[in-house]
């Protein structure tokens, strides 16, 4: 008999399922139901594809039995199976990294945390939580030997030759003394009818009857739900397989079901989680969408099934056309595939626009967890570029929430605006007290808040909505259209002398200082070049290596009827110095930037602040 160690992380996943989860005890049924039906998966595809398979005797099948006298329950299956080495590497060590993630993100509360646990799929260790000692007896299909591994969670476990019929693995539970519930025949079935009913393959519960007779009955439908007419369908059977498949356990926020039949034959069957996955942003995020040919199961781990932004979707695409033998490698240049991937993100991006249209509550809460997604789709799928548009959504100066840009289309009241305004660079906060804006407000004119990083990615790929050019405000280009050149000619000069006196002053720090046209209430702001990136973007690019950026120099507008103006216009030489630098800095400020030497700054402020 051969003694073995969990790794050290196993053992933490047990200590916590051991003895801090209780409240969904129940779902390890699941878990073990689902890994009986992966590994039938498994051996289902090697029987169809490899010949050293072709002639193995193959019945797939789940059995569920139990011993309510003795407090077992055994989850049986007729798939792969696992040889010794197998049941080293994959009971006795945590492989994937989502579980090294669920470790760490554990919150204490006990509910959201067994929530986690559907969601990361910590799977068979889930057997602990109602069993003190589980035994896995497993014989690998094409092979002799069978093996059994033993253990009670406490740190170790053993392997050791043992005897069975078939290939397959028997998962038997000893039951925990408060676990005993579930060795019950009416519990089990709720239990699989629950989360289970539409596993593809068989689930069979053996029971006595009242009278003491042995039965044996199938317990789920076992049908793939994807393949029915949606008409056969209710809402609670899509939901019940969401929840299967994604382990979430809250309903998923929309789904879309399409059966396209005719010169491509394929189902897909999407859902959108309520709440965005906690791996949506992480490099090595796990896909959501598994891939069958014909009903048989080909792979869940394939990035390319969808686009990657995208990825936040789960459920399934099932074709009628791909090569069951079809290799993953191949996968991604298939043709036939790459024609079913475009067909379902078109079909789903048609019913983002319907939920947006009918059901607006709904949608809104789909752009809390999902705008960024959508928005580096702009960036990444061109083919869907127009539909995308309409779905992206912004904050803005006129709409509380959000709004799209067909709505502020809408709102333009104004014939003379050949423009949709946006300021993009900084926090909400930052761009909304801008003092840009001031002008926009007073004349009624909207202005899209762009606060999210990637926006100033997008707007140049956006380029232009229904004939209106998208503009930012806090660019020098962006002079207000409302004002005639008559007018900005005047200013200008009537500005001329201080603004020359300032930009002597400022010398290198600024490119140039100009009167503004636009500003109400503030004494100066920073804008810069049409085609230059913000400050914000500035600072991420730098801090991503590009050096040559830091010779970008902002220009500075500065409102020539402002009292702090007129006062740097009769100052003497010394205090007009102090101000002038404090006008800058200020303004770098409000844009949401650190003054570059806030030491100076400091002392300039403390100056003037005594002479007062
Ligand atoms: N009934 C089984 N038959 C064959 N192999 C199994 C069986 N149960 C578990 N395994 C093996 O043990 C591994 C670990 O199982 P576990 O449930 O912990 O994670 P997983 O199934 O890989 O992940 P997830 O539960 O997220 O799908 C599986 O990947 C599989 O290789």
């Amino acid at each position: 008999m051969a003694k073995h160690h969990f790794q050290t992380e196993v053992n933490r996943l047990l200590d916590i399922l051991i003895y801090s989860l209780y409240s969904h005890r129940e779902i390890f049924l699941r878990e073990l139901v689902s890994n009986a039906s992966d590994a039938l998966d498994k051996l289902k595809i090697l029987t169809l594809t490899d010949d050293a398979y072709k002639g193995l005797d193959f019945a797939p099948r789940i059995d569920i039995s139990f011993d309510k006298d003795k407090a077992l329950l055994t989850v049986s299956d007729t798939g792969i199976g696992m040889n010794d080495e197998d049941l080293v590497e994959h009971l006795g060590t945590i492989a994937k990294s989502g579980t090294r993630e669920f470790l760490s993100r554990l919150s204490g509360d006990e509910k959201k945390d067994s929530e986690l646990i559907g969601q990361f799929g910590v799977g068979f260790y889930s057997a602990f939580m109602v069993a003190d000692r589980v035994e896995v007896i497993s014989k690998k299909a094409g092979e002799e030997q069978a093996w059994r591994w033993v253990s009670d969670g406490k740190g170790e476990y053993e392997i050791d030759k043992a005897k069975r019929e078939g290939h397959g693995t028997s998962i038997v539970l000893h039951l925990k003394e408060d676990a005993k519930e579930f060795a019950s025949e009416w519990r089990i079935r709720e239990i699989v009818k629950r989360y289970s009913n539409h596993i593809a393959f068989p689930i069979y519960l053996s029971y006595e009857d009242d009278k003491g007779n042995k039965k044996e009955e199938q317990v789920n439908s076992a049908q793939a739900l994807w393949r029915r007419s949606k008409s056969e369908l209710e809402h609670k059977d899509y939901v019940e397989f969401y929840k299967n498949i994604s382990g979430d356990d809250e309903e998923p926020l929309f789904y879309l079901h399409i059966k396209a039949e005719g010169t491509m034959e394929y189902s897909s069957l999407l859902f959108v989680p309520r709440r965005a996955p906690f791996d949506m942003f992480s490099a090595d995020y796990r896909p959501g969408i598994r891939l069958y040919v014909k009903r048989v199961f080909i792979t869940e781990d394939d990035k390319e099934l969808l686009p990657q932004y995208l990825r936040f979707l789960r459920g399934i695409i099932d074709s009628e056309d791909l090569p069951l033998n079809v290799s993953r490698e191949m996968l991604q240049e298939h043709r036939i595939l790459a024609n079913i991937r475009n067909a379902t993100v078109k079909r789903f991006l048609q019913e983002c626009q319907r939920v947006a249209k009918e059901e607006p509550e709904k949608y809104l809460e789909f752009i809390r967890q999902y705008n960024k997604p959508l928005k580096e789709g702009l960036y990444s799928d061109f083919a869907h570029k127009d539909l995308l548009v309409d779905l992206v959504r912004f904050k803005s100066t006129s709409a509380a929430g959000y709004t799209s840009l067909a709505e502020y289309v809408e709102r333009i009241n104004n014939k003379e605006q050949k423009a949709i305004y946006y300021i993009s660079g900084g926090d909400e906060a930052v761009l909304r007290n801008a003092p840009v804006l001031e002008a926009y407000k007073k004349k009624n004119v909207e202005v899209l808040i762009m606060d999210d990083e990637i926006d100033e990615l997008i707007v140049p790929l956006i380029g232009k909505y229904k004939d209106y050019e998208l503009k930012a405000v806090n660019t020098s280009k962006a002079e207000d259209e409302f004002i005639n050149d008559e007018e900005k000619k005047k200013k200008a000069e009537e500005g001329k002398t201080v603004a020359e006196k300032i930009k002597k002053i400022l010398g290198d720090e600024v490119k140039d200082v100009i009167a503004s046209v636009r500003l109400e209430d503030s004494p100066a702001c920073i804008v810069l070049d049409e085609f230059t990136p913000s400050l914000k973007m500035q600072e991420l690019l730098k801090a991503m290596g590009q050096d040559a950026l830091s010779d970008i120099k902002p220009i500075l507008e500065i409102n020539t009827e402002h009292p702090v103006i007129k006062r740097i216009e009769q100052a003497d030489d010394e205090l007009a110095k102090d101000m002038a630098h404090i006008l800058l800095d200020q303004a770098i400020l409000l844009a949401g930037q650190k003054p570059k030497d806030s030491v100076g700054f400091a002392k300039r402020l403390a100056k003037i602040m005594e002479k007062i």
